[in-house]
Protein backbone atom coordinates (compact mmCIF):
# COMPACT_ATOMS: atom_id res chain seq x y z
CA UNK A 1 0.00 0.00 0.00
CA UNK A 2 1.13 3.24 -0.90
CA UNK A 3 2.20 5.60 1.96
CA UNK A 4 -0.19 8.44 3.21
CA UNK A 5 1.11 11.69 3.08
CA UNK A 6 -0.02 13.76 6.12
CA UNK A 7 0.91 17.44 7.36
CA UNK A 8 1.47 17.73 10.95
CA UNK A 9 1.23 21.53 12.23
CA UNK A 10 1.48 22.41 16.00
CA UNK A 11 1.69 25.50 17.97
CA UNK A 12 2.81 24.69 21.82
CA UNK A 13 2.71 26.77 25.02
CA UNK A 14 5.91 28.77 23.89
CA UNK A 15 3.64 30.18 21.23
CA UNK A 16 7.00 30.67 19.33
CA UNK A 17 5.56 29.43 15.92
CA UNK A 18 3.87 27.01 13.64
CA UNK A 19 5.84 23.39 13.84
CA UNK A 20 4.92 21.99 10.58
CA UNK A 21 6.14 18.74 9.40
CA UNK A 22 5.24 16.68 5.99
CA UNK A 23 5.69 13.32 6.83
CA UNK A 24 4.72 9.95 4.50
CA UNK A 25 2.67 7.31 7.01
CA UNK A 26 2.47 3.94 6.26
CA UNK A 27 1.35 0.77 8.72
CA UNK A 28 -1.37 1.16 11.65
CA UNK A 29 0.38 0.82 15.15
CA UNK A 30 3.24 -2.12 15.70
CA UNK A 31 4.10 -1.81 12.17
CA UNK A 32 3.71 2.03 11.84
CA UNK A 33 6.58 4.46 9.89
CA UNK A 34 7.26 7.59 9.11
CA UNK A 35 9.24 9.07 7.12
CA UNK A 36 9.67 13.66 7.54
CA UNK A 37 10.00 14.80 4.23
CA UNK A 38 9.97 18.08 5.17
CA UNK A 39 9.60 20.54 8.15
CA UNK A 40 9.69 24.25 9.46
CA UNK A 41 8.41 26.30 12.20
CA UNK A 42 6.91 29.78 10.66
CA UNK A 43 6.92 32.12 13.49
CA UNK A 44 4.16 34.23 14.26
CA UNK A 45 3.84 38.10 14.27
CA UNK A 46 4.79 39.63 17.26
CA UNK A 47 1.63 41.19 17.32
CA UNK A 48 -0.19 37.89 16.65
CA UNK A 49 1.73 36.25 19.34
CA UNK A 50 1.01 39.10 21.73
CA UNK A 51 -2.67 38.88 21.45
CA UNK A 52 -2.44 34.97 22.14
CA UNK A 53 -0.42 35.11 25.16
CA UNK A 54 -2.70 38.29 26.35
CA UNK A 55 -5.57 36.19 25.90
CA UNK A 56 -3.86 33.29 27.48
CA UNK A 57 -3.07 35.11 30.64
CA UNK A 58 -6.56 36.40 31.19
CA UNK A 59 -6.03 40.33 29.70
CA UNK A 60 -9.89 41.13 28.93
CA UNK A 61 -11.07 41.29 25.19
CA UNK A 62 -14.15 41.22 23.75
CA UNK A 63 -16.04 38.16 21.67
CA UNK A 64 -14.79 40.04 18.66
CA UNK A 65 -11.39 39.97 19.53
CA UNK A 66 -11.30 36.40 20.63
CA UNK A 67 -12.90 35.72 17.22
CA UNK A 68 -10.40 37.80 15.09
CA UNK A 69 -7.35 35.51 17.07
CA UNK A 70 -8.65 32.38 16.16
CA UNK A 71 -9.31 33.39 12.60
CA UNK A 72 -6.03 34.55 12.03
CA UNK A 73 -4.21 31.32 13.56
CA UNK A 74 -6.27 29.19 11.14
CA UNK A 75 -5.12 31.75 8.17
CA UNK A 76 -2.03 30.59 9.78
CA UNK A 77 -1.88 27.62 9.79
CA UNK A 78 -3.24 27.17 6.51
CA UNK A 79 -0.17 29.03 5.02
CA UNK A 80 2.05 26.70 6.84
CA UNK A 81 0.48 23.78 5.56
CA UNK A 82 0.79 25.29 1.74
CA UNK A 83 4.30 26.59 2.22
CA UNK A 84 5.58 23.07 3.36
CA UNK A 85 3.70 21.56 0.45
CA UNK A 86 6.30 23.61 -1.90
CA UNK A 87 8.34 21.29 -4.24
CA UNK A 88 6.49 17.88 -2.61
CA UNK A 89 3.50 16.19 -3.78
CA UNK A 90 0.67 16.85 -2.20
CA UNK A 91 -0.89 15.84 1.23
CA UNK A 92 -4.06 14.80 1.21
CA UNK A 93 -4.55 14.93 5.27
CA UNK A 94 -3.58 17.81 7.76
CA UNK A 95 -3.95 16.88 11.36
CA UNK A 96 -3.88 20.32 13.26
CA UNK A 97 -3.67 20.14 17.37
CA UNK A 98 -4.36 24.03 16.98
CA UNK A 99 -3.15 26.84 19.70
CA UNK A 100 -3.34 26.27 23.21
CA UNK A 101 -4.74 29.24 25.10
CA UNK A 102 -6.03 28.03 27.88
CA UNK A 103 -5.91 24.16 29.70
CA UNK A 104 -7.97 22.99 33.10
CA UNK A 105 -7.23 19.59 33.86
CA UNK A 106 -9.99 17.68 36.05
CA UNK A 107 -10.12 18.95 39.41
CA UNK A 108 -11.52 15.69 40.92
CA UNK A 109 -12.91 12.47 39.43
CA UNK A 110 -16.01 13.11 38.63
CA UNK A 111 -15.16 16.86 37.13
CA UNK A 112 -14.60 17.11 33.26
CA UNK A 113 -11.39 18.44 32.46
CA UNK A 114 -11.53 21.73 29.73
CA UNK A 115 -8.56 22.98 26.95
CA UNK A 116 -9.25 25.26 24.36
CA UNK A 117 -7.53 25.18 21.32
CA UNK A 118 -7.70 28.00 18.83
CA UNK A 119 -7.68 27.56 14.64
CA UNK A 120 -10.78 26.12 13.52
CA UNK A 121 -10.22 23.18 11.67
CA UNK A 122 -12.93 23.76 8.96
CA UNK A 123 -11.23 26.88 8.02
CA UNK A 124 -8.10 24.97 7.67
CA UNK A 125 -10.00 22.27 5.43
CA UNK A 126 -11.37 24.78 3.77
CA UNK A 127 -8.35 27.16 3.34
CA UNK A 128 -5.82 24.53 1.66
CA UNK A 129 -8.43 22.44 0.18
CA UNK A 130 -7.37 19.48 2.58
CA UNK A 131 -9.04 17.48 5.13
CA UNK A 132 -8.52 18.03 8.73
CA UNK A 133 -8.34 16.59 11.45
CA UNK A 134 -8.49 19.29 14.64
CA UNK A 135 -9.68 19.28 18.47
CA UNK A 136 -7.82 15.79 19.33
CA UNK A 137 -7.99 16.91 23.18
CA UNK A 138 -11.71 17.31 23.74
CA UNK A 139 -12.86 13.09 23.06
CA UNK A 140 -10.39 12.47 25.98
CA UNK A 141 -11.36 15.00 28.33
CA UNK A 142 -15.32 13.97 27.78
CA UNK A 143 -13.98 10.30 28.76
CA UNK A 144 -12.79 12.14 32.16
CA UNK A 145 -9.32 12.43 30.88
CA UNK A 146 -7.16 14.93 31.16
CA UNK A 147 -6.70 15.45 27.31
CA UNK A 148 -2.81 15.78 27.76
CA UNK A 149 -0.39 14.37 27.14
CA UNK A 150 -1.57 12.82 23.79
CA UNK A 151 1.94 11.75 22.54
CA UNK A 152 3.03 9.20 24.37
CA UNK A 153 1.06 6.44 22.08
CA UNK A 154 2.92 7.98 19.29
CA UNK A 155 6.24 7.63 21.46
CA UNK A 156 5.38 3.98 22.55
CA UNK A 157 5.29 3.14 18.48
CA UNK A 158 8.26 5.03 17.11
CA UNK A 159 10.64 4.88 20.06
CA UNK A 160 10.29 2.22 22.02
CA UNK A 161 12.84 -0.58 22.75
CA UNK A 162 12.46 -4.60 23.17
CA UNK A 163 14.89 -4.53 26.15
CA UNK A 164 15.59 -1.05 27.29
CA UNK A 165 13.30 1.26 29.06
CA UNK A 166 13.18 4.82 28.17
CA UNK A 167 11.81 8.17 29.06
CA UNK A 168 11.22 10.21 26.52
CA UNK A 169 11.29 13.77 27.62
CA UNK A 170 9.74 16.88 25.81
CA UNK A 171 11.08 20.43 26.54
CA UNK A 172 8.32 22.74 25.27
CA UNK A 173 6.78 25.59 27.32
CA UNK A 174 5.90 23.09 29.27
CA UNK A 175 7.89 19.63 29.96
CA UNK A 176 5.96 16.41 29.83
CA UNK A 177 7.46 12.18 29.75
CA UNK A 178 6.33 9.52 28.16
CA UNK A 179 7.67 6.40 30.05
CA UNK A 180 7.90 3.28 27.72
CA UNK A 181 9.17 -0.09 29.25
CA UNK A 182 11.21 -2.26 27.36
CA UNK A 183 8.50 -3.81 24.67
CA UNK A 184 7.22 -6.93 26.19
CA UNK A 185 3.61 -9.14 26.04
CA UNK A 186 2.39 -6.69 28.45
CA UNK A 187 3.96 -3.25 27.86
CA UNK A 188 1.27 -1.04 26.44
CA UNK A 189 -0.24 -1.37 29.68
CA UNK A 190 2.66 0.06 31.35
CA UNK A 191 3.29 3.25 29.42
CA UNK A 192 2.93 5.94 31.59
CA UNK A 193 3.24 9.22 31.04
CA UNK A 194 2.23 13.07 32.78
CA UNK A 195 3.21 16.50 32.51
CA UNK A 196 6.51 17.05 34.64
CA UNK A 197 5.78 21.02 35.03
CA UNK A 198 7.77 24.13 33.58
CA UNK A 199 9.75 23.17 30.45
CA UNK A 200 11.39 26.73 29.66
CA UNK A 201 8.22 28.48 30.15
CA UNK A 202 9.40 30.26 33.07
CA UNK A 203 12.70 30.65 31.39
CA UNK A 204 11.35 32.42 28.63
CA UNK A 205 9.62 34.70 30.84
CA UNK A 206 12.36 35.44 33.06
CA UNK A 207 14.87 36.35 29.49
CA UNK A 208 12.33 38.81 28.70
CA UNK A 209 11.58 40.06 32.31
CA UNK A 210 15.76 40.94 32.38
CA UNK A 211 16.15 42.49 28.92
CA UNK A 212 12.73 44.18 28.61
CA UNK A 213 11.63 41.99 26.03
CA UNK A 214 14.78 42.57 23.69
CA UNK A 215 15.46 38.57 23.91
CA UNK A 216 13.04 36.28 24.09
CA UNK A 217 14.97 32.88 25.12
CA UNK A 218 18.22 31.74 27.02
CA UNK A 219 20.46 30.66 23.87
CA UNK A 220 21.91 27.13 24.47
CA UNK A 221 21.43 28.39 28.28
CA UNK A 222 24.39 30.44 28.36
CA UNK A 223 23.66 32.91 30.53
CA UNK A 224 22.05 30.69 32.65
CA UNK A 225 25.61 28.49 32.59
CA UNK A 226 27.00 32.00 33.94
CA UNK A 227 25.03 31.70 37.23
CA UNK A 228 24.85 29.60 40.10
CA UNK A 229 21.90 27.89 41.27
CA UNK A 230 20.52 29.04 44.24
CA UNK A 231 19.60 25.41 46.01
CA UNK A 232 17.19 26.44 49.08
CA UNK A 233 15.26 28.47 46.18
CA UNK A 234 15.29 25.32 44.17
CA UNK A 235 14.00 23.25 47.25
CA UNK A 236 11.29 25.84 48.18
CA UNK A 237 9.90 25.93 44.74
CA UNK A 238 10.16 22.14 45.02
CA UNK A 239 7.36 21.77 47.68
CA UNK A 240 4.83 23.29 44.88
CA UNK A 241 1.99 20.74 45.01
CA UNK A 242 2.00 20.16 41.74
CA UNK A 243 5.19 18.46 41.70
CA UNK A 244 4.01 16.26 44.49
CA UNK A 245 0.27 15.21 42.42
CA UNK A 246 0.61 11.37 41.91
CA UNK A 247 -0.33 11.20 37.44
CA UNK A 248 -2.25 11.54 35.46
CA UNK A 249 -1.75 15.02 35.54
CA UNK A 250 -1.65 17.69 33.24
CA UNK A 251 -0.56 21.54 33.59
CA UNK A 252 0.19 24.85 31.74
CA UNK A 253 0.97 28.40 31.49
CA UNK A 254 -1.77 29.02 33.86
CA UNK A 255 -0.03 27.15 36.80
CA UNK A 256 3.62 28.19 35.42
CA UNK A 257 3.33 31.43 33.75
CA UNK A 258 3.82 35.07 34.40
CA UNK A 259 2.00 34.95 37.98
CA UNK A 260 4.74 32.04 38.97
CA UNK A 261 7.54 34.15 37.89
CA UNK A 262 6.05 37.19 39.74
CA UNK A 263 6.37 34.57 42.61
CA UNK A 264 9.75 33.29 41.85
CA UNK A 265 10.71 36.75 41.90
CA UNK A 266 9.51 37.64 45.41
CA UNK A 267 11.29 34.64 46.61
CA UNK A 268 14.30 35.19 45.45
CA UNK A 269 14.60 38.93 46.77
CA UNK A 270 16.43 37.83 49.97
CA UNK A 271 19.24 35.44 48.25
CA UNK A 272 19.87 39.04 46.04
CA UNK A 273 20.83 36.81 42.87
CA UNK A 274 21.59 38.76 39.89
CA UNK A 275 20.17 37.92 36.31
CA UNK A 276 22.31 34.55 35.62
CA UNK A 277 21.73 33.13 39.21
CA UNK A 278 18.06 33.55 39.09
CA UNK A 279 18.05 31.65 35.52
CA UNK A 280 20.17 29.25 36.76
CA UNK A 281 18.02 28.34 39.68
CA UNK A 282 15.43 28.58 37.15
CA UNK A 283 16.59 25.87 35.40
CA UNK A 284 17.61 24.19 38.39
CA UNK A 285 14.19 23.65 39.03
CA UNK A 286 13.50 22.69 35.36
CA UNK A 287 15.94 19.73 35.56
CA UNK A 288 15.09 19.00 39.42
CA UNK A 289 11.62 18.55 39.03
CA UNK A 290 11.98 16.31 36.61
CA UNK A 291 14.23 13.99 37.65
CA UNK A 292 12.08 13.96 41.00
CA UNK A 293 9.24 12.70 38.80
CA UNK A 294 10.62 9.91 37.71
CA UNK A 295 12.40 8.83 40.84
CA UNK A 296 8.76 9.36 42.63
CA UNK A 297 6.13 7.86 40.27
CA UNK A 298 8.00 5.30 38.12
CA UNK A 299 9.27 1.78 39.02
CA UNK A 300 12.50 2.49 38.87
CA UNK A 301 14.95 5.16 36.60
CA UNK A 302 15.02 4.00 33.09
CA UNK A 303 17.97 2.97 30.81
CA UNK A 304 17.82 5.60 28.74
CA UNK A 305 16.50 9.81 29.23
CA UNK A 306 15.75 11.03 25.31
CA UNK A 307 14.87 14.65 24.53
CA UNK A 308 13.06 16.23 22.19
CA UNK A 309 11.23 20.02 22.34
CA UNK A 310 12.98 23.50 21.93
CA UNK A 311 14.73 22.63 25.48
CA UNK A 312 16.30 19.52 24.26
CA UNK A 313 18.83 22.67 22.72
CA UNK A 314 19.85 24.66 25.46
CA UNK A 315 23.16 22.71 26.42
CA UNK A 316 23.14 23.88 30.15
CA UNK A 317 19.75 22.48 30.99
CA UNK A 318 20.80 19.43 29.40
CA UNK A 319 23.88 19.23 31.31
CA UNK A 320 21.93 19.61 34.37
CA UNK A 321 19.70 16.53 33.69
CA UNK A 322 22.98 14.29 32.92
CA UNK A 323 24.38 15.35 35.86
CA UNK A 324 21.20 14.14 38.34
CA UNK A 325 20.62 11.00 36.27
CA UNK A 326 24.21 10.28 36.97
CA UNK A 327 24.89 6.47 34.40
CA UNK A 328 21.77 7.42 32.62
CA UNK A 329 22.67 8.52 29.14
CA UNK A 330 20.77 11.54 27.89
CA UNK A 331 20.45 12.25 24.53
CA UNK A 332 17.83 13.45 22.14
CA UNK A 333 15.61 12.06 19.57
CA UNK A 334 17.48 12.99 16.36
CA UNK A 335 19.86 10.46 17.39
CA UNK A 336 17.07 7.90 17.22
CA UNK A 337 16.12 8.95 13.54
CA UNK A 338 13.57 11.11 14.83
CA UNK A 339 13.68 14.94 14.70
CA UNK A 340 13.16 16.56 18.35
CA UNK A 341 12.22 19.89 16.79
CA UNK A 342 9.58 18.69 14.94
CA UNK A 343 8.31 15.10 16.69
CA UNK A 344 4.96 16.65 18.18
CA UNK A 345 4.30 18.36 14.75
CA UNK A 346 4.75 14.69 13.94
CA UNK A 347 2.94 13.23 16.42
CA UNK A 348 -0.32 15.08 15.20
CA UNK A 349 -0.46 14.02 11.84
CA UNK A 350 0.23 10.51 13.15
CA UNK A 351 -2.52 11.16 15.29
CA UNK A 352 -4.63 12.46 12.12
CA UNK A 353 -3.86 9.28 10.16
CA UNK A 354 -4.88 7.21 13.41
CA UNK A 355 -8.46 8.72 13.36
CA UNK A 356 -8.48 8.44 9.52
CA UNK A 357 -8.26 4.37 9.95
CA UNK A 358 -10.19 4.67 13.52
CA UNK A 359 -7.29 3.46 15.33
CA UNK A 360 -7.52 5.39 18.86
CA UNK A 361 -5.04 7.66 19.97
CA UNK A 362 -5.32 8.32 23.69
CA UNK A 363 -3.94 5.82 26.29
CA UNK A 364 -6.02 5.74 29.04
CA UNK A 365 -3.47 4.98 31.88
CA UNK A 366 -1.49 8.38 30.96
CA UNK A 367 -4.77 10.99 30.43
CA UNK A 368 -6.71 8.69 33.09
CA UNK A 369 -9.58 8.26 30.70
CA UNK A 370 -11.91 5.56 31.67
CA UNK A 371 -11.54 4.09 27.59
CA UNK A 372 -9.37 4.46 24.19
CA UNK A 373 -11.24 6.79 22.37
CA UNK A 374 -10.55 8.01 18.64
CA UNK A 375 -9.07 11.50 19.37
CA UNK A 376 -10.46 14.18 16.98
CA UNK A 377 -12.91 15.76 14.54
CA UNK A 378 -12.12 15.36 10.73
CA UNK A 379 -13.63 18.14 8.72
CA UNK A 380 -13.82 16.68 5.21
CA UNK A 381 -12.48 18.96 2.12
CA UNK A 382 -15.56 20.10 0.29
CA UNK A 383 -13.95 22.26 -2.42
N1 LIG B 1 18.94 27.03 20.86
C1 LIG B 1 18.17 27.06 21.94
N2 LIG B 1 18.70 27.22 23.17
C2 LIG B 1 17.95 27.26 24.28
N3 LIG B 1 16.60 27.14 24.27
C3 LIG B 1 16.00 26.97 23.07
C4 LIG B 1 16.74 26.91 21.85
N4 LIG B 1 15.86 26.73 20.84
C5 LIG B 1 14.63 26.68 21.40
N5 LIG B 1 14.71 26.83 22.73
C6 LIG B 1 13.61 26.88 23.70
O1 LIG B 1 12.55 26.06 23.23
C7 LIG B 1 11.32 26.79 23.27
C8 LIG B 1 10.41 26.28 22.19
O2 LIG B 1 10.27 24.90 22.34
P1 LIG B 1 9.09 24.10 21.67
O3 LIG B 1 8.83 24.65 20.32
O4 LIG B 1 9.42 22.66 21.81
O5 LIG B 1 7.90 24.47 22.65
P2 LIG B 1 6.37 24.32 22.43
O6 LIG B 1 6.09 23.22 21.46
O7 LIG B 1 5.81 25.66 22.14
O8 LIG B 1 5.87 23.91 23.89
P3 LIG B 1 5.00 22.64 24.42
O9 LIG B 1 5.77 21.40 24.10
O10 LIG B 1 4.89 22.93 25.88
O11 LIG B 1 3.68 22.70 23.76
C9 LIG B 1 11.72 28.25 23.10
O12 LIG B 1 10.75 29.10 23.65
C10 LIG B 1 13.06 28.29 23.86
O13 LIG B 1 12.83 28.50 25.22
C1 LIG C 1 -3.08 21.55 26.70
C2 LIG C 1 -1.81 21.46 25.95
O1 LIG C 1 -1.68 22.00 24.88
N1 LIG C 1 -0.84 20.73 26.53
C3 LIG C 1 0.45 20.49 25.90
C4 LIG C 1 1.52 21.30 26.64
O2 LIG C 1 2.78 21.20 26.00
C5 LIG C 1 3.52 20.15 26.61
C6 LIG C 1 2.55 19.56 27.58
O3 LIG C 1 1.75 20.69 27.90
C7 LIG C 1 1.72 18.47 26.87
O4 LIG C 1 1.07 17.62 27.76
C8 LIG C 1 0.71 19.01 25.86
O5 LIG C 1 1.17 18.76 24.57
C9 LIG C 1 1.72 17.59 24.04
C10 LIG C 1 1.91 17.79 22.60
C11 LIG C 1 0.86 16.31 24.27
O6 LIG C 1 -0.35 16.40 24.33
O7 LIG C 1 1.46 15.23 24.30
Amino acid sequence: MQPTRVIGLMSGTSVDGIDTALVEISGGDLDLKVELLAGETYPYSPQLREHILGLGAGTAMSMADVAAIDDAIAHNFAQAAQHIQIGHHRATLIGSHGQTVYHRPPQGLEELGYSCQLGRGAMIAHLTGITTVSNFRIADIAAYGHGAPLVPKVDAYLLSHHQEERCIQNIGGIGNVTYLPARSDDWLSQIRGWDTGPGNSLLDLAVQHFTSGTKSYDNNGDWAASGTPCYPLVEQWLSHEYFHLPPPKSTGRELFGITYLHDCLQDAQPYQLNSADFLATITELTAVSIVHSYDNFLPRRPHKVILCGGGSRNSYLKNRLQLLLGNVPVSTTDEFGLSAAFKEAIAFAVLAYWRNINIPGNLPAVTGAYQEMLLGEIHDNYR
